[in-house]
C-alpha cells in the first residue's frame, strides 16, 4: 500500500462535468432493466423532507449527534430477520452487528485514482437533481432525470472506454475492502454484490426526482436486497471540497439520526446492512461530494461473478480479467 490518504488536499473540485458534451438522446430497455437496481439509490424519498431535530437549528442537532471517529467496531444486535438466507461463518451472529471507521485503508493515490475513474465517467451523464450515479458493473449513469448505460455512452461518444488495468485499482480496493470487512466482523466468504458505485452529490442542484431526496432515512439491505455489509468508502473532504454531508446513523425506532460520520478521503464505514443500521445522508449545502458505495453479500446466487468484465482488454493482452 502507498501512502495514506492525507486529509484536506482537495484537488480539482468535482462536478465539472458541465463543459463537457453530454449525451442527450441515449436510451434503452436494457438501460431501464439495469438501472433498476440502481434507482432505489441512497434514500427513497418517503414522504417529504425528512423533519428537523428539536428546534431544527444546526446547533442544537449536532449538540445532540455523537461525531463518530475511526477505532475498533461497535457491536450492536442484528435485527434477525434481516439476515436470511443465513451462511454460517459469514452472515452476522446476533449480537455482531455492528460499525466501524477506518482510515488509511486506501492511499492518496488510490483515492485520486479512483476519483478520475468516476469524474470520467460522470463527464458523459450527470443528474439533473443533486445526485449523479455511476455503476461500472451494470453500466447504470445518471442522466439528467434517468439512467444510460456509461459502457454504451462510450461507445457512442466516441471515447475510449475504460480499460481493465485503468480499473485494476478499483478492483484492488473492493479486494481490500472484503478482507477488512472479514476481519472486522470475525466471518469469511464475503462476495461482492450489486449494486456497487460512485456517487457524486452536487449542493447547487435542487431534486428532481424522488430519488434525488438523499436526505432521508433508509436501510440497506431493504434499499438493495442482497447487502449483508456496507463500505463507504469517501473520496472526497468535508469543509474542504463540501459542506454538510456527514453521513448520519439514525434510531431504529425513530428514525432520527443519533451519530455522525464526517467524510474524508480513504476515510472507509463498514457497517452491517440490516435494520439496525437505518441511515442517511445530511444535505449538502454546498460543493460538491463523492463516494464509493462498495458492498458484499453472503449469497453467492447475489454474487458479483464478472466484475467489471465490461472494461476493454489491454492492448496486447488476451484477457486478463476482474473477476469479483
Ligand atoms: O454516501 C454515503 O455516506 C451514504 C450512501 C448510502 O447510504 C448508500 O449508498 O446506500
Ligand atoms: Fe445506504
Amino acid at each position: 500500500m502507498g501512502k495514506r490518504a492525507r486529509r484536506g488536499g482537495s484537488r480539482e473540485k468535482e462536478g465539472q462535468e458541465e463543459g463537457a458534451p453530454r449525451l442527450r438522446v441515449l436510451t434503452a430497455v436494457a438501460v431501464a432493466a439495469l438501472a433498476s437496481g440502481v434507482l432505489g439509490l441512497l434514500a427513497l424519498a418517503r414522504g417529504g423532507p425528512r423533519p428537523a431535530q428539536g428546534d431544527g437549528s444546526a446547533v442544537s442537532r449536532s449538540l445532540r449527534l455523537e461525531e463518530l471517529q475511526p477505532g475498533p467496531v461497535r457491536r450492536v444486535s442484528c435485527h434477525a430477520k434481516s439476515y436470511r438466507p443465513i451462511v454460517p461463518g459469514c452472515t452476522p451472529a446476533p449480537n455482531d452487528c455492528g460499525f466501524r471507521i477506518v482510515d488509511g485503508l486506501i492511499s492518496q493515490e488510490e483515492v485520486d485514482a479512483l476519483r478520475k475513474i468516476a469524474q470520467r465517467g460522470m463527464a458523459l451523464g450527470g443528474g439533473a437533481g443533486g445526485p449523479t450515479i455511476l455503476d461500472l458493473h451494470s453500466g447504470a449513469l445518471s442522466l439528467e432525470d434517468k439512467f444510460i448505460d456509461v459502457w454504451m455512452a462510450f461507445n457512442l461518444s466516441r471515447r475510449k472506454a475504460y480499460t481493465q488495468s485503468e480499473l485494476l485499482v478499483y478492483h484492488e480496493v473492493t479486494q481490500r475492502l472484503a478482507a477488512e470487512v472479514e476481519a472486522t466482523f470475525g466471518v469469511s466468504g464475503v462476495m461482492l454484490t450489486s449494486p456497487t458505485f460512485f456517487s457524486r452529490i452536487s449542493a447547487d442542484r435542487p431534486p428532481r426526482i424522488p430519488n434525488d431526496e438523499y436526505w432521508h432515512s433508509h436501510i440497506d439491505k431493504q434499499q438493495y436486497g442482497s447487502f449483508v455489509y456496507t463500505v463507504l468508502l469517501y473520496l472526497s473532504d468535508q469543509g474542504v471540497d463540501f459542506e454538510g454531508g456527514s453521513l448520519c446513523f439514525d434510531s431504529p425506532k425513530t428514525k432520527r439520526a443519533v451519530s455522525r460520520v464526517a467524510p474524508h478521503p480513504g476515510r472507509a464505514v463498514l457497517f452491517t446492512s440490516g435494520e439496525e443500521h437505518p441511515h442517511h445522508v445530511e444535505q449538502v449545502t454546498s460543493g460538491s461530494r463523492l463516494a464509493l458505495t462498495v458492498a458484499f453479500t453472503c449469497n453467492p446466487d447475489t454474487a458479483i461473478h464478472n466484475f467489471l468484465g465490461r472494461a476493454l482488454p489491454d492492448e496486447g493482452s488476451s484477457n486478463s480479467d476482474t473477476n469479483g
